[in-house]
């Protein structure tokens, strides 16, 4: 399973959501990282053919995906970042309900319902109605309808958003799972999210890929460093306003600071080794006296 996305644009009237993105991608979780208004949404909708590019194309296998039809949803699941729901049915009845949607046979729907119930981990409230579901719960039946079609194409929009840490680790385990075989491309803006599931990490912003690779390599090609300090409140503020600060915390009457730098920042800054969390900060973050900052 190869797509290959060939300088894929979106505009909305004057405004580029995405632009110009040329990727390739194949079996294996990719984590597409972005904070808000990046474009992960657009982008996704055009890979599920749901939005018309302005220009560029996507192939899946060496086709045009918006020339393949069904032949290209059948190999598509899609969870939405505000996936419509059905608050009166049960979590099977659901299930059975997209699956006819789908147009999979009903015998095929039932055994695939009742497999995917258990892979997800809602055997226990199969019979219960959607509405009485925790959050984390209700995602999870909307990965389930995901998978019903057994896709070799998965794409999840924010499935992590708003989950407590317990139902966001479960949820990193299911994703893991079920991407055996096949492409899965989700969307966050939570660093830990893609940090223990994606084989590959696409950094986005503005509409473009700013990054793409491995962990270990998206993280080794941050050109500038990080840096420990502990200085006393009035230097802790003046480096804050001059540099990104991915962490500060008060030791005494100190300020211990980690912060972004190519060179070091004061005389007793130590180096330290960066994550990923300090490569978002870098593409991402705002120093301090940008007022407009946010991260
Ligand atoms: N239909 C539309 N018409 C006009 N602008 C749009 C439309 N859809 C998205 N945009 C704009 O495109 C940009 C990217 O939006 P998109 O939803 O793709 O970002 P995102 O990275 O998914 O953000 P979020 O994490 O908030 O969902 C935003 O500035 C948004 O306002």
């Amino acid at each position: 399973m190869e797509l290959i996305l060939d300088n894929l644009t979106k505009e909305f009237g004057n405004f580029t959501a995405v632009d110009h993105i040329t990727l390739s991608m194949t079996n294996g979780v990719y984590g597409l990282l972005g904070v808000n208004g990046a474009g992960k949404t657009t982008l996704m909708r055009m890979l599920c053919t749901l939005l018309k590019p302005t220009s560029g194309n996507i192939y899946c296998n060496g086709k045009d995906i918006f020339k393949m039809d069904s032949e290209y949803r059948n190999l598509l699941g899609y969870l939405p970042q505000d996936f419509g729901f059905y608050p009166e049915f049960t979590v099977k009845d659901y299930l059975l309900y997209i699956s006819s949607i789908k147009g999979i046979r009903p015998v095929v729907a039932k055994k695939r319902t009742n497999e995917l119930i258990g892979k997800v981990g809602l055997t226990k409230v199969a019979d219960k109605k959607l509405k009485k579901l925790s959050g984390g719960m209700k995602r999870r039946a909307g990965i389930a309808q995901a998978m019903l079609n057994n896709p070799k194409i998965l794409i999840l929009d924010e499935p992590t958003a708003g989950l407590d840490p317990n139902e966001r680790i479960r949820f990193r385990n299911l994703i893991s799972e079920l991407s055996e075989e096949r492409m899965v491309l989700l969307s966050t803006h939570i660093v830990s999210d893609v940090e223990y599931i994606a084989n590959e990490i696409l950094l986005m912003k503005d509409g473009t890929i700013v990054n793409e690779g491995t962990l270990d390599e998206i993280i080794n090609s941050m050109p500038e460093k990080v840096w420990n300090c502990l200085v006393p409140q009035d230097v802790a503020h003046a480096l804050s306003k001059k540099y990104k600060v991915s962490n500060m915390k008060m030791i005494q009457h100190k300020v211990e600071l980690r912060l972004i730098s190519e060179e070091k920042p004061c005389e007793t800054a130590m180096y330290v080794e960066p994550v990923l969390e300090d490569v978002f900060l870098y593409y991402f973050g705002e120093r301090g006296d940008n007022e407009n900052g946010e991260i």
